[in-house]
């Protein structure tokens, strides 16, 4: 018997976009990227003040393209700073929703991804799901302790893409991603660099908050002593420091853009303080591919460069001078979250897995302040 199909909306808002997508099953009939300035976006004072802007600049593209959305089955979204949870499906309910607004880990685009899923979908009576939110915590006990007894590291990162492309690559590779030992970076708006040892994301950088590489809009690890002192000069307020380190570091804040076509052009026109932040960009991700290599004792089976600067031919061959003694590097470009999120809803809407529910009471929130 053929299979009723399930029309799903899916949304996800990332740091410097919102893409959305229109799947009958598992198939994309419509699919866009809408990119937000960082002027546009530096306007709005919190992540869920965005949401009038985005949840419309949604609705406009799919009156634009004719699509209408009371046909849909189901709305899903891409999950946010939520506690620490295992990954898989989760359908929205208002304990999330809560916890969404707040930003309960951490301020972040990807919050928006359950609200606007949940707000479309309780419009048209349907369910609202997220998949593999940024939240998603394998860590083994060993990549947690920081050193500072007062913090625990935290999983934040683009579980969702990391996991569906290192799934993908396995398929290629003839392997399962389960018997695989993969490096994963995902460069976005965030970068983050994931050690998955045999399917387990073992060790990660936080993405979001501090750690690691600088990104086209994130300032990566600064100096934790010259920070303090900034923090305590009297001259900033919380949110400005947070800021700087969040949205408006990296290339944002050296160049004034998250467009890291932008910033090619710059370095085209010869522009030498453009090149080299760049390659220190670049640099600063080889680093944390090598420690992610020293993670798995150096039995990699492959590196993967994914995400929107996965485009730039330079920047990846820039890469992969640095870190193919170590490994193969396999250059995935843009991301599949659209498909996964997707996937993900499908297989609850068709019965074949059931929706993981999100009670704050069952959560261990012990790894998040
Ligand atoms: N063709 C390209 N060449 C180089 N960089 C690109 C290209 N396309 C997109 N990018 C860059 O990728 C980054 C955005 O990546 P993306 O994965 O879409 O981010 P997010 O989902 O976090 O918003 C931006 O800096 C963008 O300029
Ligand atoms: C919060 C971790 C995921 C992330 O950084 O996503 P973007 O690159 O889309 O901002």
């Amino acid at each position: 018997m053929q299979d009723q199909i399930k029309r799903m909306l899916v949304i996800n808002p990332g740091s410097t976009s919102t893409k959305i997508g229109v799947f009958d099953n598992d198939s994309s009939v419509f699919e866009k990227t809408l990119r937000h300035d960082t002027d546009e976006i530096k306007k709005f004072k919190t992540i869920f003040d965005q949401y009038e802007f985005r949840k419309n600049a949604i609705l406009e593209t799919l009156d634009a393209e004719g699509i209408n959305i009371s046909k849909l089955s189901a709305v899903v979204g891409r999950g946010g700073l939520l506690r620490p949870i295992p990954g898989g499906t989760y359908a929205v309910n208002k304990e999330m929703i809560e916890d969404l607004k707040v930003g309960y880990a951490g301020q972040h685009a990807s919050n928006l991804g359950g609200i606007l899923a949940y707000e479309i979908a309780s419009g048209l009576n349907i369910p609202s799901f997220i998949v593999d939110p940024v939240v998603v915590d394998e860590l083994a006990p060993i990549a947690r302790v920081t050193g500072f007894p007062q913090i625990d590291k935290t999983s934040i990162f683009h579980a969702l893409n990391q996991k569906a492309v290192a799934r993908r690559v396995s398929k290629k590779l003839g392997k399962k991603y389960e018997d695989l030992n993969l490096i994963v970076t995902h460069m976005g708006g965030g970068v983050s660099v994931g050690a998955h040892e045999k399917g387990r994301v073992i060790d990660v950088n936080n993405a979001l908050h501090g750690e690691g590489p600088f990104s086209p809009e994130r300032a990566g690890t600064v100096p934790a002593g010259d920070l303090i002192d900034m923090c305590f000069s009297g001259e900033y307020y919380r949110e400005e420091i947070m800021s700087m380190l969040v949205g408006e570091g990296g290339l944002v804040g050296y160049l004034g853009t998250n467009d890291a076509v932008k910033v090619e052009k710059m370095i085209e026109a010869g522009d030498e303080k453009a090149k080299l932040v760049y390659d220190a960009m670049g640099y600063q991700i080889a680093k944390e591919i090598g420690t992610a290599s020293a993670v798995l004792k150096g039995k990699v089976d492959a590196i993967i460069l994914t995400g929107g600067l996965a485009y730039g031919k330079a920047f990846v061959n820039d890469i992969s001078s640095y870190v193919n003694w170590i490994a193969d590097v396999i250059i995935e470009p843009g991301e599949d979250e659209l498909q996964a999120l997707a996937e993900g809803a499908l297989r609850v809407l068709r019965g074949e897995e059931e929706a993981k529910n999100y009670s704050i009471d069952e959560l261990n929130t012990t790894t998040v302040k």
